[in-house]
């Protein structure tokens, strides 16, 4: 990609070597980018609202004011059906502002050689003769409005030219400067075009003149050159003039003898189709339609015309003639695709010694062998086979209603005549139909929309590479290109095309050559520069392998080294494994010796066990027999062992019943100590009580009445510190005795203390004295009934 940086400005456009242009207009919030196959601009601040141009539609660009910069294109406009012959629309952009003057004109100057034919630095040139009376004169007005924008927006250099007069137009086409002019159009009808060719090809040098381009820019009735291109309207035409791209197309010369000679790129028509064209100039007003209107007249006067034809087929060219140019499948698919970018290319026979055709009386101009093999112009006969050379044919003296000799297709927009007829066949294709009936006709008519009216029955269609027509009936015209010419015999002959001249050569394949050469520039350079960097990179992969192969070898030395120690060390540690496994084998030799003497030790001792298995089993019985004497002994020991234990429960029941006697022996004692004392003095009165006073209760229960007046004078004693026994906790008891011994002595008459007492506690200490008392007594009785045990405890 070539970047080309705008001045002053952050701007740039870019130009791939394909084509492919990025144009970045900095500054505004426009951006344009125009790839190879499209062109597209946006504004980021709308991204809703992008446009996008096809490089094939892109025509160029114009600075309307200052630094707004607008892209033109020609758009195919969407066809309702495929029937419909699509035409372009010319489309304007927003208006883009450039950042600068020189980023406006580079701009301008690079979408411009993108969009239009300018391969070359210099402009193409242009030279456009108007037809004003063409259609109905609105040839003047078609250009200004819908040709010229785009021519200016392409860059194209423009001179105009109207016409003044009928052949007019040859006579500007004479006098142009072949050097000055690039391409010549015409805006006007195929008579426009028919004058400029007659003017062009009867120059001195019609042979440079011949290979001037020329397109028509539809502005007449017919057209038939536009249709016959695709050019189906002016905008569609001016948008091929930009793209420039061409076709070479035959040219018929027509010589008159003698002296009048013609050249017509279209049509030779006489009879019905002449009439049609002819006789309707009154209807020119009507554009177009005035032919619908004229094929209705013939169809319905059904007129037959006479003539007398005599023709040579193709390829029965006299040797040295040269060949039909054929078709490329490039102009092929381009013309049957698009239709709509091809601009014709008048080519003729190269200017070869003088012109021929003055054998024929004619002026000189381009050669035509096939007529001047006719010989002298009196001795041919149309009718007679036997006048003519040999292969030419005669069509006889039928009369016929259409007689047609076609160069091209297309008679008008509408009216596809010769189907099979094209650019640079070399050849003419014939057309005439027999007196037929209106009905015929009007079917004639309907198959002629569908281009298939050569298969009916009443349609002669022949190819023809030269022709000799002689016209009989009157009431017609006998027309060139739908231009009149005189009623008379005419010779004619398909000149064949010669391919598109060097220095004309299309624009698109110039500029694709162009960037072919740049691509393989670049390949060239990228090739070399990737050679340059795989050398590089080899020369660096050597020195590295070199750098490796150095420290290979240090490697390879420390290896060796380190091999001689390794070798050592193996030696070493094979040795010491040697010593090691010998020392190891005696080891395990040991072990084996071993374990066979354990192995030998085992089996004895399994033998030995299983003698003593056997030895037990022989025992097996008497075991029986000792388990069950011990069993035996094991129950008497158990029953005698029970004996004992009841033996020495009874003893430790005995024991336990001495023991309770000796703690009542005790108890006894210890009271009969305690009464003792008590008698003796040794314990206070009230220290006694408690004991008294239990034994009250058993003293009386005894009824020993004698003992009352003992208990009397304890009584007495207690009465004598009355506190004490106020105090003393067991007086209730005591007192509890008393009263029954005070009741009990009351009952049997007992004098007492108490009965002097009057009150209850004197009556209570005699009772406790007189309980005293007989307990003392009991004491004593007790003691005296058991002297063995007292006179123990006191021992
Ligand atoms: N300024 C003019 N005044 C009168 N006639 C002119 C003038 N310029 C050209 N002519 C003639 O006008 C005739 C008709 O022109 P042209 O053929 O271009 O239009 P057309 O007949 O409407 O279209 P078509 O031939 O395609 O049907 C031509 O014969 C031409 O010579």
């Amino acid at each position: 990609m070539i970047a080309f940086p705008v001045q002053g400005t952050d701007a740039q456009l870019l130009v791939a070597l394909d084509g492919a242009v990025e144009l970045r207009l900095a500054q505004s919030d426009l951006v344009a980018v125009l790839p190879k196959r499209h062109c597209r601009w946006w504004r980021p601040s709308a991204p809703a609202k992008a446009f996008q141009v096809d490089a094939g539609d892109l025509v160029g660009a114009t600075l309307p004011g200052g630094l707004s910069l607008r892209i033109w294109s020609c758009p195919l406009q969407p066809a309702d059906c495929a029937c419909q012959k699509r035409t372009r629309q010319l489309v304007c952009s927003p208006l883009l502002r450039c950042a600068s003057d020189a980023a406006a004109a580079q701009a301008v100057a690079l979408l411009q050689r993108l969009g239009s034919w300018r391969a070359q630095a210099e402009p193409p040139r242009l030279l456009v003769i108007i037809n004003p009376r063409s259609g109905q004169g609105r040839g003047k007005r078609i250009y200004e409005r819908q040709v010229a924008p785009i021519l200016a927006a392409a860059g194209l250099e423009v001179a105009v030219a109207d016409t003044l007069r009928r052949g007019h137009a040859g006579e500007l086409a004479a006098r142009i400067d072949l050097r000055a002019c690039d391409l010549l159009v015409l805006v006007g009808g195929d008579g426009t075009v028919f004058d400029a060719l007659q003017g062009l090809l009867q120059r001195p040098d019609w042979a440079d003149a011949a290979r001037l381009p020329l397109c028509q820019v539809p502005g007449g009735s017919g057209n038939a050159l536009a249709a016959n291109c695709g050019l189906w309207s002016p905008v569609t035409a001016a948008h091929a003039i930009c793209k420039g791209r061409q076709r070479v197309l035959d040219i018929v010369s027509v010589l008159q003898p003698p002296g009048r000679r013609y050249y017509a790129f279209l049509s030779i028509v006489f009879g019905m189709v002449a009439n049609l064209d002819r006789g309707t100039e009154h209807l020119r007003w009507l554009g177009g339609a005035r032919f619908t209107v004229g094929l209705l007249q013939q169809i319905l006067l059904r007129t037959a015309f006479e003539a007398r034809v005599a023709f040579l087929p193709p390829g029965n060219a006299p040797a040295g003639a040269p060949a039909p140019h054929a078709i490329s499948g490039a102009d092929v698919a381009l013309h049957a695709c698009s239709g709509l970018a091809v601009a014709p290319l008048v080519a003729a026979l190269p200017a070869e010694g003088p012109g021929k055709g003055a054998g024929l009386g004619c002026p000189p101009g381009p050669p035509t062998p096939l007529l001047d093999a006719l010989g002298p112009v009196s001795r041919v006969d149309p009718l007679d086979e036997a006048s003519l050379p040999p292969k030419w044919r005669t069509l006889g003296p039928e009369k016929v209603a259409l007689f047609a000799a076609c160069n091209l297709p297309w008679l008008d927009f509408k009216f596809d005549l010769a189907p099979e007829a094209d650019f640079d066949t070399g050849h003419l294709d014939l057309l005439y139909t027999r007196v037929v009936t209106r009905r015929e006709a009007f079917e004639f008519s309907n198959h002629c929309k569908r281009a298939t009216h050569l298969k009916l029955p009443m349609c002669g269609f022949e190819k023809v590479a030269a022709l000799v027509l002689e016209p009989v009936s009157k009431g017609t015209w006998l027309l060139l290109d739908g231009e009149e010419v005189a009623y008379e015999r005419i010779y004619a002959e398909d000149a064949p095309a010669h391919p598109v001249p060097q220095r004309l050569h299309n624009t698109h394949e110039a500029l694709a050559a162009a960037s072919a050469g740049l691509k393989r520039l670049a390949m060239d350079h990228d090739e070399k520069t990737a050679a340059v960097a795989l050398l590089n990179r080899q020369y660096e992969g050597k020195v590295t392998e070199l750098e490796k192969l150095a420290n290979l070898e240090q490697s390879v030395e420390a290896l060796q080294k380190e091999r001689a120690g390794l070798a050592q060390s193996v030696q070493r540690q094979r040795e010491a494994t040697k010593a090691e496994n010998s020392a190891e084998q005696q080891h395990l030799n040991e072990l084996r010796w071993k374990m066979d003497a354990d192995l030998a030790a085992a089996t004895t001792e399994q033998a030995t066990a299983e003698q003593s298995v056997r030895d037990l089993a022989i025992h097996d019985d008497a075991s029986t027999e000792i388990a069950a004497m011990q069993a035996a002994a094991f129950a008497q020991i158990q029953h005698s062992h029970l004996e004992r234990l009841k033996q020495v429960q009874a003893r430790e029941e005995h024991l336990r019943k001495e023991s309770l006697m000796l703690d009542d022996r005790s108890r006894l004692l210890a009271r009969r100590e305690h009464l003792l004392a008590v008698k003796e003095g040794h314990i206070p009165a009230r220290e006694a009580l408690p004991v008294l006073g239990d034994n009250l209760s058993a003293a009386w229960e005894q009824g020993a009445e004698g003992t009352l007046p003992q208990l009397q004078v304890t009584i007495n004693e207690m009465h004598d510190n009355p506190n004490e026994m106020h105090d003393n906790p067991l007086f209730g008891s005591v007192g509890s005795g008393g009263v029954q011994v005070g009741q009990q002595a009351s009952r049997q008459g007992t004098p007492t203390r108490a009965q002097g007492s009057t009150s209850a506690m004197d009556f209570m200490g005699s009772m406790f004295e007189s309980a005293l008392v007989v307990a003392r007594q009991s004491e004593v009785a007790e003691l005296e009934q058991s002297p063995a045990i007292y006179a123990g405890n006191r021992s």
